[in-house]
C-alpha cells in the first residue's frame, strides 16, 4: 500500500484521535519507549502483518468463542487503518493511504465523572472462590485466575480522551490502550508484556504475586511464599512454552515491579526465535498462568464454566506490530469496556490453595483503581 508520510506535529496528539470521532481507531501508547501510534478509519482486516503496512492492531479474545452480545463482534482481528499518527522522541508524523486529511487542534480537559456503582457482590466471588479450592481439593489444578466484572453508570457518559490522559499519567512504565469499534471502546493500561519481537529476540513477562504499595511491602512480597509460589508457577510455564519453540531461553532474576497503587513480582524470560511470527508466538503463550490457571485447559474450562459474564478481550492479548513484525503484545488487565453511559471494568487475581478470599477480593479492589482512578 502506497501510504504517504507528512510531519505533523501536534499540541495535543489526542487532536488526531478525535478527528475521527465515532469511526473505528486504536490508541497505543508504550511508556517504556515513549511511542505512540494511532490509528484511524479500518482499511481492512489481516491475516498477516506484512510490510505493505506501517503497523497492524492486534486483538485476541481472551475465550475462542464469544458468549452473550457485550462483547459480539469486538475483536479478535488483526487490524490496518487508512491513517496512523506516529509520535515518538525522533519523530511526529502522519501516514494516510487515502487522501491527507487535515486535523484540527482540539482541547481536551479533564473531567472527573461522577459515577455510580451497579453493585459489588462479594457473595459471588466467595462462590467462585470457594469452587476454585474445590477443584484444588480434587487436584484438577493448582492455580486459577478468578476475576470479577464491575458495573459503573454516568449519567453524563464517559469522556474517553480525558481518561486515556488520565491513565497516561498514573500509569508510568505500563502500555495505554483504546479500540473503538461502533458505539463500544475497550481501553485500560497494562503493565504486563505477553511477548515482544524485535527481530530474533522473544521476551516475556512473568507477572504475578501482589501487595498493596504499602511502605515495606515490596521487600516483604520478595519473601511472601503464597506470592512466591504464585509466580513460579508463571515463570516455570512460560520458560517450558518458550522452549518448545526456542533453543535458548533466558530467566532473569525476580524482582519488584512497581506500579501506582501495587507491587508486582516480576521475571523477564528472554528467547531466541528461530522461527514463528509474533502471532504465533502469542496463540502459543497465551493465557499463561497469571491469566487462566495451570494446567491451562483445565483452568479455561473451569472459568468457562464457573466466571457468569464474558471475558471478551480482558486479559487477552492485544498489541501493535510493526511492517517487519516487531512489535509488542500485552495482556489487556487494568482494563474496561465502554459502552454507551455504562462502564464494565475488569480485575482478577491468581487463586492458589493458600490464598485467602477476603484478602483476594480487596487485591481486585486495587487492581480496579487503574481504571476507576482515571474517570
Ligand atoms: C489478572 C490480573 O493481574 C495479573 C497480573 C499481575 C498480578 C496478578 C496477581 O498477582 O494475581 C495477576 O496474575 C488483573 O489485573 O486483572
Amino acid at each position: 500500500m502506497n501510504y504517504i508520510k507528512t510531519n505533523l506535529i501536534l499540541n495535543h496528539p489526542l487532536s488526531f484521535w478525535a478527528n475521527f470521532e465515532g469511526g473505528e481507531r486504536f490508541f497505543w501508547y508504550d511508556s517504556t519507549q515513549n511511542q505512540l501510534i494511532i490509528g484511524c478509519e479500518r482499511l481492512k482486516a489481516i491475516e498477516t502483518p506484512n510490510a505493505s503496512y506501517p503497523y497492524a492492531f492486534y486483538t485476541q479474545t481472551f475465550f475462542n468463542q464469544i458468549k452473550g452480545k457485550l462483547w459480539e463482534d469486538f475483536g479478535g482481528e488483526t487490524l490496518v487503518f487508512k491513517h496512523y499518527f506516529v509520535k515518538n522522541n525522533h519523530e511526529s508524523y502522519m501516514l494516510s493511504v487515502d487522501g491527507t486529511p487535515e486535523i484540527k487542534e482540539g482541547k481536551f480537559p479533564l473531567i472527573t465523572h461522577r459515577v455510580t456503582e451497579k453493585s459489588s457482590d462479594f457473595g459471588s466471588w466467595e462462590r467462585l472462590f470457594n469452587k476454585i479450592q474445590e477443584n484444588f481439593a480434587q487436584h484438577r489444578s493448582e492455580k486459577i485466575v478468578a476475576s470479577r466484572e464491575l458495573e459503573f453508570t454516568s449519567d453524563t457518559g464517559f469522556n474517553v480522551e480525558s481518561i486515556l490522559q488520565k491513565l497516561i499519567t498514573n500509569n508510568p512504565g505500563c502500555f495505554i490502550f483504546a479500540y473503538q469499534k461502533g458505539e463500544k471502546i475497550f481501553l485500560g493500561a497494562s503493565p504486563e508484556i505477553l511477548v515482544q519481537k524485535q527481530e530474533e529476540k522473544i521476551l516475556s513477562f512473568a507477572l504475578a504475586g501482589t501487595m498493596p504499595r504499602l511502605p515495606l511491602n515490596d521487600t516483604a512480597l520478595l519473601h511472601d511464599s503464597k506470592n512466591l509460589h504464585e509466580h513460579n508457577i508463571v515463570v516455570k510455564k512460560i520458560r517450558q512454552s518458550l522452549l518448545e519453540r526456542a533453543k535458548r531461553v533466558t530467566v532473569g532474576q525476580t524482582g519488584i515491579m512497581t506500579l501506582k497503587n501495587v507491587y508486582h513480582l516480576k521475571t523477564v524470560l528472554t528467547a531466541d526465535n528461530e522461527d514463528g511470527s509474533l502471532i504465533d508466538w502469542t496463540k502459543h503463550l497465551h493465557p499463561t498462568p497469571a491469566l487462566g490457571g495451570e494446567p491451562k485447559e483445565e483452568a479455561l474450562n473451569f472459568l468457562r464454566k464457573y466466571e457468569t459474564y464474558e471475558r471478551g478481550l480482558y486479559a487477552a492479548p492485544i498489541g501493535v506490530i510493526d511492517a517487519k513484525g516487531n512489535g509488542t503484545i500485552v495482556v489487556g488487565i487494568r482494563s474496561a469496556l465502554i459502552d454507551g453511559n455504562t462502564l464494565h471494568a475488569y480485575a482478577g487475581c491468581g487463586i492458589v490453595p493458600s490464598s485467602d478470599c477476603l484478602d483476594e477480593f480487596n487485591e481486585t479492589k486495587i487492581k480496579l483503581k487503574t481504571i476507576l482512578e482515571a474517570l
